[in-house]
């Protein structure tokens, strides 16, 4: 028998009173693959994530993380959101430990965990410092620390990075497929950017405009991923085949709305 996936989305549809956000979406995700998810705005990504997170419920359909269907948000799952969402009254330490209060650990191994992490993110030396004395990028940091620091098997990240700067984003994907390689978690990563999923994902799940039906997977096959990535010949044909998935998708979405002002 096969291990199930990590993450199984089963014939999904989320309607919210008339409007249909997801329609019939079907995917497996295999235990620590790198996914990223594009589509145009509206087309459902959020709530796709949110359904993952358990923050909300299929209308129809289940989602399964393996094997057992989501009841609601658990340890085995990180979230990271665009903004970053820190209690602006707690250091960064403070902000991290906060994932493993109510859990098993004491206060002095709490705080070493914290510790630990932000590290992992390159904050080290930042520890005591409060959200309104760090850069955006630092605190997108603190926030990932916070999600990863009860080693969740699962991180969902909507458009963690899309408020920064674009050097700033750059570092930051280094540093995200860094901790993925190194923890080997399952990563569902939604983006606006066609190079950012490129880029970071293994594979890009590509939703049609509203409402969200799961138009392609393509697979990012960019050999040993050495060098400069991104004017490597196979970095633009990926690119480019993600661009004209979602052209078609943009112009669909642009059709019906002067349709809907005729
Ligand atoms: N709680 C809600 N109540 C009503 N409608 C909602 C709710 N959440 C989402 N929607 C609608 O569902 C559709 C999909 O929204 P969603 O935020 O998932 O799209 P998205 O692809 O993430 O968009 P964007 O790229 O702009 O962030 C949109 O039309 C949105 O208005």
């Amino acid at each position: 028998m096969t291990a199930p996936a990590k993450i199984g989305i089963r014939a999904v549809t989320k309607t919210f009173g008339a409007l249909t956000a997801l329609d019939d979406v079907t995917l497996d995700i295999a235990d620590g693959t790198f996914l990223a998810l594009v589509g145009p705005s509206g087309s459902g990504k959020s709530t796709l994530l949110d359904l993952l997170g358990g923050l909300g419920t299929p209308t129809s359909g289940e989602v399964l993380i393996d094997g057992a269907p989501v009841t609601g948000p658990g340890l085995d799952r990180g979230v990271v959101f665009q903004q970053y969402a820190l209690f602006p009254w707690r250091t960064a330490r403070a902000n991290v430990e906060f994932g493993l209060e109510g859990g098993p650990l004491g206060k002095r191994e709490r705080a070493e965990r914290a510790r630990e992490y932000l590290d992992l993110v390159g904050l080290s030396g930042f520890e005591d410092r409060y959200p309104h004395e760090l850069s955006g990028g630092m605190k997108q940091r603190v926030a990932i620390a916070r999600s990863l620091v009860y080693d969740p098997a699962v991180l969902l990240m909507d458009e963690p990075f899309a408020a920064l700067d674009a050097q700033t984003r750059e570092q930051l994907q280094d540093e995200l497929l860094r901790i993925w390689r190194r923890t080997g978690k399952t990563v569902v990563f939604i983006t606006h950017g066609i190079d950012e999923a490129v880029y970071l994902g293994q594979r890009v799940a590509v939703l049609t405009s509203r409402p969200g039906r799961l138009k392609a997977v393509v697979d990012i096959d960019l050999g040993d991923r050495a060098g400069d990535l991104r004017s490597d010949p196979a970095f633009g044909r990926h690119r480019h085949l993600l661009w004209e998935l979602l052209h078609e998708e943009v112009e669909k979405a642009a059709e019906t709305e002067r349709s809907a002002v005729r």
